[in-house]
């Protein structure tokens, strides 16, 4: 089973990597791919430039093992969906294989408004983390696919392609890429939020000194 971590990542944290390695040893994936956005659909525009998100995403995920960066969405135009990832997944990795979507609980509220919502179920499973502030709540819709799909066994995921819905116990860190800009744009340290290296190109790139809150 493969995991795929789609984000703005802008910048990558440990709110994303510790819940990520819990998922990668939790249900026993060979690996998982975290996949920067291009272009975002329901959220603003990232601030740093795809190159630096890049860079911080290859410096936090160091010598970790089973960690990969996947930067198919930089190299796509247009919104970065989600589906169309998938689809280029699938080309290259086969149809039978299974794919587990990495998404948080905040993400997996508003699944069912994302572009070709059940299609992306035909092509994988949904693994939701859950995130402090950000209780799993669905409305009616996305209730009912659950009743549906909802699944509470990884090896069921790993008997099937895709299809299933799993919510996922991970580690509570209350951190956000909205957190560490704020900091850094008032001029107070982000460290121990985030990896020291991604902290260090921050520095260097003078990243987000002039971003505002937006999210
Ligand atoms: N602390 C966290 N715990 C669990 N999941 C998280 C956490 N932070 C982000 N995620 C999940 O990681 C994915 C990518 O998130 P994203 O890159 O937008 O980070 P973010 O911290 O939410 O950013 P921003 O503050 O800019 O919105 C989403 O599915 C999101 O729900
Ligand atoms: O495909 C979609 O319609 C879609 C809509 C909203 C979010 N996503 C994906 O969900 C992932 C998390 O998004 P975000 O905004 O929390 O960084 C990221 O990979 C986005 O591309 C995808």
């Amino acid at each position: 089973m493969i995991g795929i971590y789609g984000g703005t990542f802008d910048p990558i944290h440990f709110g994303h990597l510790r819940p990520a390695l819990d998922i990668l040893e939790g249900l026993g994936l060979e690996q998982v791919r975290l996949v920067p956005l291009n272009v975002a659909v329901h959220r603003p525009q990232p601030i740093a430039p795809a190159v630096a998100r890049l860079t911080m995403l290859e410096l936090a995920i160091q010598a970790q093992p089973g960690f990969v960066v996947d930067s198919r969405e930089l190299d796509r135009e247009g919104r970065s969906y989600s589906y169309d990832t998938l689809v280029s997944l699938r080309r290259d990795l086969g149809a039978e294989r299974p794919l587990c979507l990495m998404i948080g609980a905040d993400a997996y509220r508003g699944f069912l408004d994302w572009h070709r919502p059940l299609d992306i179920l035909g092509l994988a499973h949904l693994v939701v983390m859950r995130r402090p502030g950000h209780e799993v709540v669905a409305g009616a819709r996305l209730r009912h696919l659950y009743l549906e799909r909802g699944s509470d066994s990884p090896a069921e995921l790993a008997s099937a392609p895709g299809g299933r819905i799993l919510i996922q116990e991970v580690t509570q860190l209350e951190i956000s890429s909205t957190r560490i800009r704020d900091l850094v744009a008032r001029g107070l340290s982000p460290r121990y939020l985030l990896p020291d290296a991604v902290l260090k190109l921050i520095t260097d790139e003078s990243l987000y000194r002039s971003s505002a809150t937006d999210a």
